[in-house]
């Protein structure tokens, strides 16, 4: 008699593999926001159409997805839309592209955003991981390209880097569906609450300016009480930054 050797992820204790359904296209009544962030060329694409079902362009080349895609999933009966964004190297909005991300992530207020790395060049992508941190503190790391990583002899300390960060990280080689299940489980924990981030922050941050960011903040609350990241914004009106104060005039973060 054949014996089927189990994969990995029906072995998983927690993944409940008959909780999944792909939605493709269909977003509607959805229970949570889903934010697929990352640097170009990370495999973004490939775990959205991985989640969703759908075909939205993949290849070797960054740059592919130029704006942003919706598709859908369910997980144990809760559904989640999914929003592929453009890659990008930072959030600092100096492009069309990273515009877009910065918005979604801090307007579009995801349930969870799901940043995407390639594992063979994590010093690079965590420039874009800390940004993102300072925005959100729902979040998950999702380290792609583990299957190259391995090949090239990358080893990564998931668990250090994971307590580094504040926030999971699950290792998946996305284009063979490993780690899916794991990174589907970790986005319904972290929408339910059930995971608590605490994601990494800047700190020692001088303290005449840290005085001048508690009174903003103070008062960005107190006119907006459900601001998502209170304190970054006030670190980008200290800047000077023409969309936040916009945002702000024009009630755009309500
Ligand atoms: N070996 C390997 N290749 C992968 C993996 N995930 C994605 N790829 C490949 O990497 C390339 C880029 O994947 P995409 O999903 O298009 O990447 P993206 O982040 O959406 O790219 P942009 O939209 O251009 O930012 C494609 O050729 C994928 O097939 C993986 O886990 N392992
Ligand atoms: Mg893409």
């Amino acid at each position: 008699m054949e014996t089927k050797v189990k994969s990995a992820c029906e072995t998983c204790a927690h993944f409940n593999k008959d909780g999944l359904k792909k939605l493709g296209i269909h977003t509607d009544d959805f229970d949570f926001i889903v934010a697929l962030a990352g640097n170009p060329n990370t495999g973004k694409s490939t775990v959205f159409n991985a989640l969703t079902g759908l075909k939205q362009h993949t290849g070797n080349w960054p740059g592919k997805t130029v704006t942003r895609a919706e598709g859908g999933f369910e997980y144990n009966t809760e559904k989640y839309k999914l929003v592929d964004l453009p890659g990008t190297y930072s959030l600092m909005s100096t492009s069309e592209d990273e515009e877009a991300a910065r918005d979604f992530i801090l307007f579009g207020k995801p349930d969870v955003t799901v940043i995407v790395a390639d594992a063979n060049r994590l010093e690079r992508n965590l420039n874009l991981v800390l940004q993102i941190l300072e925005i959100t503190d729902k979040a998950v790391l999702c380290l792609n390209l583990m299957d190259e990583a391995k090949r090239n002899k990358v080893d990564i300390d998931v668990r250090t880097l994971s307590r580094d960060l504040g926030i999971p990280v699950v290792p998946t080689s996305a284009r063979f569906n490993q780690g899916i299940p794991e990174l589907i489980q970790t986005i319904s924990e972290i929408a339910s609450g059930k995971i608590v981030c605490k994601p990494h922050r800047i700190k020692n941050v001088p303290k005449n300016i840290e005085k001048a960011v508690k009174t903003l903040t103070d008062q960005i609350e107190k006119e907006f009480p459900n601001i998502p990241n209170s304190r970054w914004i006030a670190f980008r009106l200290l800047e000077g930054d023409k969309q936040i104060i916009n945002a702000l005039r024009t009630g755009e973060f309500l």
